[in-house]
C-alpha cells in the first residue's frame, strides 16, 4: 500500500477515496439501513431516470414490491409507500412535512401557493386566496363553465351526425384549456371554437415541460441545464425556453389590464382572478399584490389544465373499456328526474358519477411525479424505519393507489367501491388524486364542478363507444401526466330511454 502510494499518487488517492465511501456507507450514512436498488441507492437522478424514459409507474411500483415499504432511491431521497406514510408526510393540521427546495425549480414570476416552500408564507397566501376557491365563488363559476360546455356539446353534436370519430384526449385538452383561461384570466383560448391548439396553449405546454424537467433533474445539474438551454442552438432546448418566456410575459399582461381596473365601481367578472383581486384575509384584511395575483394566475394554468385532460381522458376510457360500468353510469345520468338544463346542484350528489371520477383518477394517477417533502428536524419514523433529518421523502400516487392492502384488486375499475355503504369514506384518506393535508389541491371544488358538468352531459346526450382502433392508453409521466395516444371514440346520440 504505501509503495502504491509513492509510485502511483493517483491510484492510491483513489484506493483512499473508495475505501472512504465504502467506510461511510457502511458504518455512518444515516440512510444506510434503508433498502434499494444498487446503483439507485447511491447516485442520483433514479426517479428523473424513470420519468425521462416513461417508465415511472412500473419501476416504482417494482422497486416497493421488492424492497418493502419504504425504498432508497438516491444519497439522501427515499420513497415512503404505505397507508401508514400518508398522514405521516402530507399530513393533517399542524402536522405535515415541508415541501423541497425542487419547487422552486417550478416558480414563474414569484413563488405560488403552489411553489412556495416557506409554511407560514404559505399558510398566510393560501388564508387569503382561500375564499376565490371555495364551494361560495364556485356558484359565481358555475355560468362560465356551462358556456364552455355548451360550445363543447355544439361540436360534439357534428361528430354525432358526421358518424366521424373523436379523439377524447384532443377535445378534453381543448375543453380544459378554454376553461381553465375564462377562470384564471378572464379569457378563454377559444380552442373548442376553433377545434386546433393555439399559440399560447402550445407555449404553455413547452414552458410547463421545461419546468417539470427542471424540478425533476438532481439539484446539483439545474444550473448547468438553465445554461444549456438558453445557449446551446437546439431548436427543441430553445423552444422550452421561449415557451417559459412567453407565458410569463403573457401572464402578466393579462392580468395587468384586470389590476388596473381593480378599483373600479363595478364588480369583478364572477373567475378566479377576480375572486382573488376581491380577496382579503379574514382577520388582518391583507389582499395579494400584483406579484402574488399573476403568479398565481399561471400557477392555475399549469396546475388546472393537463391535470383535467388527464383525469378526463382516463375516466372516459376506463368506463369505455368496461362497458359494464359505463351503462349504470347512464342509467345514473339519463334518470327522466335530472333536466337537461345541466345545473351543478343536481349532477353534485351522483354517486356513481363521483364513483367514476374517483375511480378513473386513481388508476391514471394524474399527478405521476415525485411530490418531494423534508423530514423535519427531528426525523421520523415510517414502516419501522427511522427517516432521519433533512431527507427527501416522496409518497407516490400511484404505490398508494396500487396497494392491494387499501384497494383491493387493484388493477380493476371499480367505481363502486367509492360507496359510502362500501367503506368509501375511509377510502377517501387515501385518495391521492388531489393529494390530501393541508398542501392538497385547492382548486379540488373547481376541477369536480368542470369534470362533473361534463361527464354528466356526455353520457346523457350521446351513446359512447371506443373505436376498435384506439389501442392502450399511452402516456408521459413527469410530474403531471399527459396522454400519449389518441382515445378515439364513436359518438351517437343517445338511444330513448325505455
Ligand atoms: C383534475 C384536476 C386537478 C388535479 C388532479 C390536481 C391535483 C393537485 C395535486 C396532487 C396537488 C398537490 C401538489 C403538491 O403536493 O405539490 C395540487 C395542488 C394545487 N392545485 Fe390542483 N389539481 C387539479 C386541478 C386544479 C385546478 C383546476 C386548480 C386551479 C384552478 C388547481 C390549483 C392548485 C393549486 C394552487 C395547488 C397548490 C395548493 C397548495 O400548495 O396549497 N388545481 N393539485
Amino acid at each position: 500500500m504505501l509503495e502504491i502510494g509513492l509510485e502511483h499518487p493517483r491510484l492510491a488517492a483513489l484506493v483512499a477515496l473508495i475505501t472512504g465511501y465504502i467506510l461511510y456507507s457502511t458504518f455512518f450514512d444515516p440512510l444506510r439501513n434503508i433498502p434499494g436498488p444498487f446503483l439507485a441507492r447511491r447516485l442520483p437522478g433514479w426517479l428523473a431516470y424513470q420519468a425521462f424514459t416513461c417508465n415511472t409507474e412500473t419501476a416504482i411500483l417494482e422497486v416497493h414490491a421488492k424492497y418493502g415499504d419504504v425504498v432508497r432511491v438516491g444519497p439522501n431521497t427515499v420513497l415512503a409507500g404505505s397507508a401508514e406514510a400518508v398522514p405521516k408526510v402530507l399530513g393533517y393540521g399542524e402536522h405535515y412535512l415541508d415541501k423541497g427546495s425542487d419547487y422552486n425549480a417550478l416558480v414563474f414570476h414569484t413563488p405560488s401557493i403552489f411553489s412556495e416552500v416557506d409554511k407560514s408564507i404559505h399558510s398566510r397566501k393560501r388564508r387569503i386566496a382561500a375564499h376565490a376557491y371555495s364551494m361560495q365563488s364556485l356558484m359565481r363559476m358555475e355560468d362560465l363553465v356551462l358556456e364552455n360546455v355548451a360550445i363543447f356539446l355544439h361540436q360534439m353534436d357534428q361528430f354525432a351526425r358526421s358518424g366521424e370519430t373523436m379523439d377524447a384526449a384532443e377535445w378534453f385538452k381543448f375543453y380544459a384549456f378554454d376553461v381553465i383561461g375564462d377562470l384564471a384570466f378572464g379569457k378563454s383560448f377559444g380552442l373548442l371554437k376553433r377545434g386546433v391548439t393555439g399559440e399560447f396553449v402550445t407555449h404553455i405546454s413547452s414552458g410547463v415541460e421545461y419546468t417539470f424537467v427542471l424540478f425533476l433533474l438532481p439539484s446539483l445539474l439545474r444550473p448547468l441545464s438553465r445554461f444549456l438551454v438558453k445557449w446551446l442552438p437546439i431548436p427543441l432546448f430553445r423552444e422550452l425556453n421561449h415557451g417559459f418566456a412567453y407565458v410569463k410575459k403573457e401572464t402578466a399582461q393579462l392580468v395587468q389590464e384586470r389590476w388596473e381596473k381593480r378599483d373600479d365601481a363595478s364588480p369583478q367578472r364572477g373567475d378566479i382572478l377576480g375572486a382573488l383581486i376581491e380577496a382579503t384575509n379574514p382577520v388582518t384584511k391583507e389582499r395579494l399584490g400584483f406579484g402574488d395575483l399573476a403568479t398565481n394566475a399561471s400557477t392555475n394554468i399549469v396546475a388546472g389544465s393537463d391535470t383535467i385532460t388527464i383525469s378526463l381522458t382516463g375516466i372516459l376510457y376506463r368506463l369505455l373499456r368496461n362497458p359494464d360500468k359505463a351503462a349504470k353510469l347512464v342509467a345514473e345520468v339519463r334518470r327522466p328526474s335530472l333536466g337537461d338544463s345541466t345545473s351543478f346542484k343536481d349532477v353534485q350528489k351522483l354517486p356513481y358519477l363521483d364513483g367514476c371520477i374517483k375511480e378513473g383518477m386513481r388508476l391514471t394517477t394524474p399527478f405521476a411525479g415525485p411530490l418531494p417533502r423534508i423530514s423535519p428536524r427531528k426525523g421520523f419514523e415510517v414502516a419501522k424505519h427511522y427517516i432521519p433529518p433533512g431527507t427527501i421523502v416522496n409518497v407516490m400516487q400511484c404505490q398508494i393507489h396500487m396497494d392491494e392492502r387499501i384497494f383491493p384488486e387493484p388493477h380493476t375499475f371499480q367505481p363502486e367501491r367509492w360507496f359510502e355503504d362500501s367503506g368509501g369514506r375511509d377510502l377517501d384518506k387515501y385518495f391521492l388524486g388531489f393529494s390530501t393535508g393541508p398542501r392538497s389541491c385547492i382548486g379540488k371544488n373547481i376541477a369536480i364542478l368542470e369534470m362533473k358538468l361534463l361527464l354528466y352531459s356526455l353520457f346523457r346526450r350521446y351513446d359512447l363507444s371506443l373505436s376498435p382502433t384506439t389501442s392502450n392508453l399511452r402516456c408521459l409521466r413527469l410530474l403531471v401526466t399527459k396522454p400519449l395516444s389518441p382515445v378515439l371514440v364513436n359518438i351517437r346520440p343517445a338511444a330513448p330511454v325505455e
